[in-house]
């Protein structure tokens, strides 16, 4: 309470950029080299510095930043942005006796390995385009809430791809249609079943790997087998396959959400009265559109254990 009413508040750093390189710690000897957007935010027990411009319980936003590059030097060995989030975390709360949670956000830039004929290169790399993300809310006393994600995951099938059944009413002008283009920029979050960082598995590699294979029953599930694909009867059906995929593949995974704009491909049928078939639409010539676009989310989650 402050002077008669509830203050709620919390402040931090964001989008604090930092990059760690690790010299020769990949395979082959390649060097290994991370690019981390960071974002923090502290709730803590510093009213005053709100109701009587009293800072002395304040943890500055630019300590916040430094604390970002000393940690990432603390890093000797290779980190996922989880495990990095998850050190910040610990060290803002433990570290504060007046700060109560921690909220670490990374969003990690896709730098890959550049292969130079046909091999891995030592220490080139190029910029890849989906991107692995992760929020971590960690409590004084060690209760973790742990996220990761996906953002920006664009994907395309040229066919095996309808939409039917729909609503008709006098502003409905979309035809039914079994074949057209689907495209979609996958953003996605799942929250893990680790209550605790205790019960957070110890294998250093556990989630870039579990990231990395997240991602390829998304894809895979979206596509289906390589030579005959899957027929989506719709966007929600889709996103709603891939999730469940998700979690019947990955018992430590509680939560799954997607959002999945409908990216619009739309069919060019040019004529006139003159030329009735200048342009007919034989599934080949589209009109590529980013807005409007559809946009179709859901979270699917396991159901909480009866006790
Ligand atoms: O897969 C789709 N879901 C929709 O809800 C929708 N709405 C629409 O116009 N086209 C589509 N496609």
């Amino acid at each position: 309470m402050a002077g008669g009413f509830n203050l709620e508040q919390q402040h931090g750093k964001g989008r604090v950029r930092v990059s760690r390189v690790w010299r020769k710690a990949g395979e082959g000897g390649a060097d290994v080299i991370v690019e981390w957007n960071v974002s923090i935010s502290l709730l803590s027990d510093c009213l005053e510095a709100y109701t009587d411009g009293d800072n002395s319980s304040i943890v500055a936003t630019d300590t916040m930043k430094n604390t970002v590059y000393a940690k990432a030097k603390e890093c000797t060995e290779v980190e996922s942005p989880e495990s990095f989030a998850i050190r910040l975390a610990k060290h803002f709360t433990s570290f504060y006796p007046k700060v109560t949670t921690a909220i670490i956000s990374i969003v990690e830039k896709p730098w890959e390995q550049v292969v130079v004929d046909g091999r891995p290169h030592v220490h080139g790399f190029k910029l890849g385009s989906e991107k692995h993300t992760t929020e971590v809310t960690l409590k004084k006393f060690d209760a973790l809430r742990l996220i990761s994600g996906i953002q920006g995951l664009s994907l395309l099938k040229t066919t095996q791809s309808g939409f039917e059944g729909f609503i008709r009413d006098r502003y409905t002008l979309l035809p039914e249609t079994k074949e057209r283009m689907l495209a979609t920029e996958v953003t996605a979050f799942w929250r893990f079943q680790f209550e605790s960082i205790s019960a957070i598995p110890t294998k250093s590699k556990f989630f870039n790997e579990r990231y990395r294979d997240v991602k390829k029953v998304i894809v895979d599930t979206f596509f289906g087998p390589p030579n005959s694909g899957v027929y989506s009867p719709s966007v929600q059906n889709t996103l709603y396959l891939m999730a469940v995929a998700v979690l019947n593949r990955f018992p430590d995974i509680a939560s799954i959400q997607l959002s999945m704009p409908n990216i619009h491909f739309l069919p060019v049928n040019l004529s006139s009265k003159d030329n009735p078939n200048l342009v007919k639409f034989a599934d080949d010539v589209y009109l590529p559109t980013d807005e409007p676009h559809g946009t179709i989310e859901a979270t699917l989650s396991r159901p909480l254990s009866k006790l």
